[in-house]
């Protein structure tokens, strides 16, 4: 549905040339939810907007449905545009129009004929839930509905990409997971291809199948969300990552104290949510002659499954201990031994 090759973006400022996308290649199929996340400055807001060419890139080429966008007329740019919505951080409404109005606006430069126009808000103001709400103005709108309004004016032209540049990031907590549902659910019904982007790994947790981590203009790390949740190779990927299974202080300082204590070699376990996996800690008792005990846990769950973390402390013989990592290891666990005490 999308692919990038070679894209670049670099910006001339007075103080030098930034670049802030850099020789980017990314393939993004069709009904993706694909979340790209880096911190602020990792040159996001850049990759998004070059997705429909609101931004020019300075080298390489953007495809996007199969058209090449670099080499589309203003005409047919105008037209491919509107096959990808666009959802905003801070919903960028028309504020002196209602619910109705903003959400008939793409409808109305599409050229779409009246009594069609009119159907097509009402099925999509009952998609985002926002039945009754149509004569209603965005400032009496909470943030969570008004950003349903972004996402009914994004989808009036039936748009094949979806792209939501941090659309929730304005929002609260249970908001933000209203609106992911809703971004779900969307996906799932209209098979909308979508691309987010965060800075916040709990998006990606809770919706993505996809993601990207951007670090100063490079993406150093893609892949289905569940590999890049069990094998964080990039240092930028583990910082996200950690951030996610953070557990708050108190439980961290417990199973900090209790690792201190003892002898043998404490490690991390990750491992998904499976049947063959749940096993492992008594087989493992089974099998080698060591003691396990298990000094803290967590599971993140994803949209296609869960990802567990166990901290434990192997004792016994260190030839021993050694065979069982190694056991683990073969039995597709991720190992990380993180210090012998
Ligand atoms: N129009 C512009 N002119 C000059 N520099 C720009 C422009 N747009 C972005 N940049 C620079 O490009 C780099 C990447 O910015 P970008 O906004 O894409 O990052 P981001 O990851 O989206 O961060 P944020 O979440 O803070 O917006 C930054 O150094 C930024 O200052």
């Amino acid at each position: 549905m999308i692919s990038l090759t070679g894209v670049s973006k670099t910006f001339q400022t007075k103080s030098g040339a930034i670049e802030a996308v850099r020789n980017l290649d990314l393939t993004i199929e069709e009904g993706q939810i694909y979340g790209i996340i880096g911190y602020s400055g990792a040159g996001k807001s850049t990759l998004i907007r070059l997705l429909n060419l609101l931004e020019r890139p300075t080298a390489g080429e953007i495809a996007v449905d199969g058209h090449i966008l670099s080499r589309l007329s203003a005409k047919q740019l105008r037209h491919a545009r509107q096959k990808i919505g666009m959802v905003f951080q801070h919903f960028n409404l028309l504020w002196s129009r209602t619910v109705w109005e903003n959400i008939s606006l793409p409808l109305e430069v599409a050229g779409v004929p009246r009594e069609q126009r009119q159907e097509r808000v009402k099925e999509l103001l009952r998609l985002v839930g926002l039945d009754g709400r149509e004569d209603h103005y965005p400032s009496e709108l909470s943030g969570g509905q008004k950003q349903r309004v972004g996402i009914a004016r994004a989808l009036a032209n039936e748009p094949s990409v979806l792209l939501c540049d941090e659309a929730t990031s304005a929002l609260d907590p249970r908001t933000t997971d209203a609106i992911l549902d809703l971004l779900l659910a969307i996906n799932k019904k209209l098979k909308v291809t979508i691309v987010l982007i965060t800075h916040e790994m709990h998006v990606i947790q809770k919706i993505c199948d996809h993601v990207a981590v951007m670090d100063q203009g490079e993406v150093v790390e893609k892949g289905p969300v569940m590999d890049v949740f069990r094998r964080p190779q990039a240092q930028m990927t583990k910082l996200f990552v950690k951030e996610l299974a953070k557990t708050d202080e108190e439980e961290e300082s417990l199973w900090e104290r209790l690792a201190e204590k003892g002898d043998g070699v404490i490690a991390s376990l990750t491992f998904s949510a499976n049947p063959l996996e749940e096993t492992l800690v008594t087989d493992v008792i089974r099998r080698f002659p060591i003691e396990i005990s298990i000094l803290h846990g967590n599971i993140s769950k994803l949209q296609q499954g869960s990802v567990g973390k166990l901290f434990v402390r192997f004792s016994g013989e260190e030839v021993e201990i050694e065979a069982t990592l190694a056991y683990i290891r073969e039995r597709g666990v991720e190992v990380e031994v993180i210090n012998h005490a």
